[in-house]
């Protein structure tokens, strides 16, 4: 099994490009099943999460062309199987998003319920009860949602939790229902409205993308398009903190300043200077990191999947600080494994206390998820000596050629098998 090998230390100076967002490139790729005609996706991030939707896509009967630059034709004009097997949503639980495509164009779909995760139980009810909602009649036999409708109807959809897949998946299923629909407290990520740009050029009726309520006036048919992935605000995220933790002056390219708000006035506040244009972000420390609180929450507030990072940088910042953990209810897998770096943190429920340490120490440590391994390899950068982070394919799902980017900023880090 791959491990990723860090002698800590090296301050981050130089470019990186980052890459199109996974979790807008997930959903993007099932909007495929949604039209007979090829949809032409550009910036596809090259990641282990969309191999394996890809692999889903092909059993069911899409055929898939990639070039060397990670552009993706998608034709879903002969689906034979309308099924996602177990053996590919338990590596994967975004094989969710097939479930609305595949009910709104062929009227049935057999898709394995996936099970909890590192970070929680992260049910799937509010999916079903929507499309249920839509006319759809689902059932659950042997670990599968069994759904099958005629033709799904509009209808006024109202989520007592926000969720983006969520809020995806209805969103495309209602896109060819008949009428009208409205989902209420609709997820406001980038990635949903990227998505709906997609399905808008597609043929789609949608508005309101992007609010906390989006109107799907339904059509006959989609069509094809092109349409170029949007940049991963997560991943940029992750090496903006790198760059505050380490020290040194890094600029992303392709990276959107607009995406991160919650994240940008956190790192200014940590004594970062973050300067920014339509298409690129710098990011300088040069003065001391202090210590920030953060609490997570769905978009436009700080985002989950940055606070694992987040958590990382108070440990080495000066002072004390409260991380906050809303969204999940198991998410502070890294804790365990920052101590054993040296990290002083104390965790109680969804509240983590964080001392910061003049330094950590390095040491071998195991990456339980996607975003606690990206906080690992944050803390090797900054820990005296060498760390080792094993049970790296958490991070392959979700960060492309992590080694390389930073070894490019100067970071010393390799990959072992
Ligand atoms: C592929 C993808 O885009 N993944 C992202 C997506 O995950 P995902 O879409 O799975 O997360 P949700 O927004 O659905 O989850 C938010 C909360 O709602 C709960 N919930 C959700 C659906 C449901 O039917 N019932 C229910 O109770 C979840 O357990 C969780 O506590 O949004 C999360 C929250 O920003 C991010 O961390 C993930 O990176
Ligand atoms: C939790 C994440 O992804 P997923 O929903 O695919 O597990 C993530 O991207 O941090």
């Amino acid at each position: 099994m791959d491990k990723l090998v860090i002698q800590g230390g090296m301050p981050l100076n130089g470019e990186v490009r980052i890459s199109g967002a996974k979790n807008a490139a997930l959903p993007i790729l099932c909007a495929g099943l949604l039209t007979e005609q090829p949809l032409q996706l550009s910036s596809v991030p090259h990641l282990n999460d969309v191999t394996t939707m890809l692999r889903l896509l092909g059993h069911m009967g899409m055929k898939v062309i990639i070039d060397d630059h990670m552009n993706v034709e998608l034709d879903a004009s002969d689906i034979h199987t309308p099924e996602a097997p177990y053996e590919m949503v338990k590596t994967m639980r975004a094989s969710i998003l097939v479930l609305g495509p595949l009910l709104a164009r062929f009227g049935r779909a057999r898709v394995s319920l996936p099970g909890g995760c590192a970070i929680g139980s992260r049910p799937v009810d509010l999916h079903i009860k929507g499309l249920q909602a839509m006319g759809a009649e689902i059932h659950i036999e042997h670990g599968y949602i069994e759904a099958k409708a005629d033709r799904l109807k509009g209808a006024r959809i109202f989520t007592d939790l926000v969720t983006v897949t969520g809020t995806e998946n209805l969103m495309m299923a209602a896109t060819l229902a008949e009428g009208t629909t409205v989902i209420e407290n609709a997820a406001r990520e980038p990635e949903v409205v990227d998505l709906a740009e997609c399905l808008i050029k597609m043929g789609a009726r949608i508005e309101g993308a992007g609010t906390d309520v989006i109107t799907i006036h339904g059509v006959e048919k989609l069509q094809g398009t092109a349409h170029p992935v949007v940049c991963d605000r997560i991943e940029a995220g992750t090496y903006l903190v790198a760059a505050a933790m380490a020290g040194g002056k890094v600029k992303l390219t392709n990276a959107r300043a607009d995406l991160l708000d919650a994240v940008i006035e956190k790192l200014r506040e940590a004594g970062a200077e973050v300067e920014f244009d339509t298409n690129s972000i710098t990011i300088q420390r040069t003065g001391a990191l202090k210590a920030v609180n953060v609490r997570t929450a769905p978009h436009p507030a700080f985002p989950t999947d940055m606070q694992a990072q987040f958590m990382a940088m108070n440990t080495v910042a000066e002072g004390v600080a409260s991380v906050i953990e809303t969204i999940f209810e198991n998410r502070f897998m890294h804790v365990q494994e920052m101590r054993r770096l040296g990290a002083e943190i104390e965790v109680e429920g969804h509240t983590a206390i964080v001392r910061g340490v003049p330094t950590l120490e390095g040491a071998t440590v195991m990456a339980t998820d996607l975003r606690a391994s990206a906080s690992l390899v944050l803390a090797g950068l900054v820990a005296r000596g060498e760390t080792t982070i094993e049970r790296i394919y958490h991070i392959d799902r979700g960060y492309e050629r992590i080694e390389e980017k930073l070894s490019q900023l100067g970071a010393r880090i390799r990959r072992a098998h």
